[in-house]
């Protein structure tokens, strides 16, 4: 699916004017301030059903406003090679309001009201660069998680209720292990639902990492980068799955009591990056580190294209994040695989350049002042 309308209500300092999108590259320009980020933002919120900038819902509403909206269109997208729609075509409606002083998110898919987040965010992939992209290497186990369920739920439908139950499980069971006096019966039921559903979830991220790391490394072999070679990505599940996730805990009872915690299972999963034996982020350069997460994110849009999905990439302020040979290389593989492209920038983007190795595709112009798009 692809995003060809938008209309926002209330939402930052974006105008309330509906905005036609291409399904393939759409290049947004303008001053700092001027609402760039902001228009990437509230597609986000349809794709993640949160903002990508900050925690809380509040920072969005425009100033002095307890509600927004953003309402999306869909259309099939370049993957379904569609031509000629108008708004009689759209494949879906999506839409999102956030009433910030009920704290009541209300979700609709054509025309229906859904409750879960799942529902609307199944039908656009988004995937986000921007200057915080360098977390996937450089911060914390769960940044990668994040970076490796997303994928993992564009691929396996049922994964959203099998993420939900286990976080649900393992809270109670981070209850009980808090609790000073234990009771070792009901402890081993918990584990035993705990250690179910700890094993499905781990299926399927296994699966979908395994056809990630075949795209990464195909891709890394097409580009033929020096800097990659000795590069290893690994899943580590979050215990040693030699032994059953039943038996681990069985065998470390005392030191879980003692922490007061959960410390095996897929919340301690992560996605290893080593670089000759060494974690990558000791090793790379910044720079290294920011092409290495894009070539991971190009390797996850390359999965999803092969299951026929077409992933929304949201580039903000390409520029300072990669020089133009970088940028070049980015905007060529996006457009080869078919993905929607959101590009923003301060200087207006000169398309020659962007394409000087290949033919442009189809691509639309936004000037961005003061929260409206004009487009050229
Ligand atoms: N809740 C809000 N209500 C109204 N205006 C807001 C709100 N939050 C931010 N703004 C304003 O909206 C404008 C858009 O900010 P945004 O970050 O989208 O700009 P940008 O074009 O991406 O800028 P830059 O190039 O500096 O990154 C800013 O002028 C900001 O002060």
């Amino acid at each position: 699916m692809a995003l060809v309308k938008l209309q926002t209500q209330h939402f930052r300092n974006l105008s309330a004017e509906p905005v036609s999108f291409s399904s393939s590259f759409n290049l947004l320009y303008g001053a700092n301030g001027s609402g760039k980020t902001s228009v990437l933002e509230a597609i986000g919120y349809l794709g993640l059903g949160r903002s990508f900038r900050v925690n809380r819902h509040q920072a969005v509403a425009s100033h002095g406003q307890q509600k927004f909206t953003v309402f999306g269109g869909l259309d099939h997208g370049t993957l379904a090679k569609k031509s000629g729609r108008d708004s009689e075509d759209l494949a879906h409606r999506v839409g999102l309001a956030r009433d910030i002083t009920q704290k009541e998110t209300m979700l609709r898919v054509d025309g229906e009201n859904v409750r879960s987040l799942s529902a609307l965010a199944r039908h656009l992939p988004v995937s986000v660069i921007d200057p915080g992209v360098f977390d996937v290497v450089a911060g914390a186990p769960g940044k990668r998680r994040q970076f490796l369920d997303w994928a993992v739920f564009h691929v396996e439908p049922s994964f959203g209720s099998v993420w939900q139950q286990c976080q649900r499980v393992t809270s109670q069971r981070n209850k009980m292990l808090r609790n000073g006096r234990l009771d070792d019966g009901l402890l081993k039921v918990w584990d035993a639902q705990y250690s179910a559903v700890s094993e499905r979830l781990t299926a399927a991220r296994t699966d979908t990492f395994d056809r990630f790391r075949k795209a990464f490394d195909r891709l890394i072999d097409e580009l033929n980068v020096e800097w990659t070679n000795g590069l290893k990505l690994d899943l580590y599940p979050g215990w040693d799955v030699t032994q059953s996730l039943a038996d681990v805990l069985g065998s470390h009872r005392d030191q879980e009591v003692k922490m007061g915690h959960t410390l095996y299972g897929p919340n301690r999963a992560d996605v290893r990056i080593k670089y000759q034996g060494r974690p990558v982020s000791e090793t790379f350069s910044r720079g290294q580190q920011k092409t290495l997460v894009i070539l991971m994110k190009i390797a996850q849009g390359m999965v999803l294209a092969e299951l026929g999905k077409q992933v929304t990439f949201l580039l903000d302020d390409i520029n300072a994040e990669l020089d133009d040979d970088h940028q070049a290389m980015l905007a060529q593989r996006l457009q080869a695989l078919g993905c929607q492209v959101f590009i923003t920038s301060i200087q207006r983007p000169d398309p020659d350049r962007l394409w000087s190795h290949g033919v442009a595709p189809e691509y639309r112009m936004f000037h961005v002042e003061h929260g409206k798009l004009i487009e050229e």
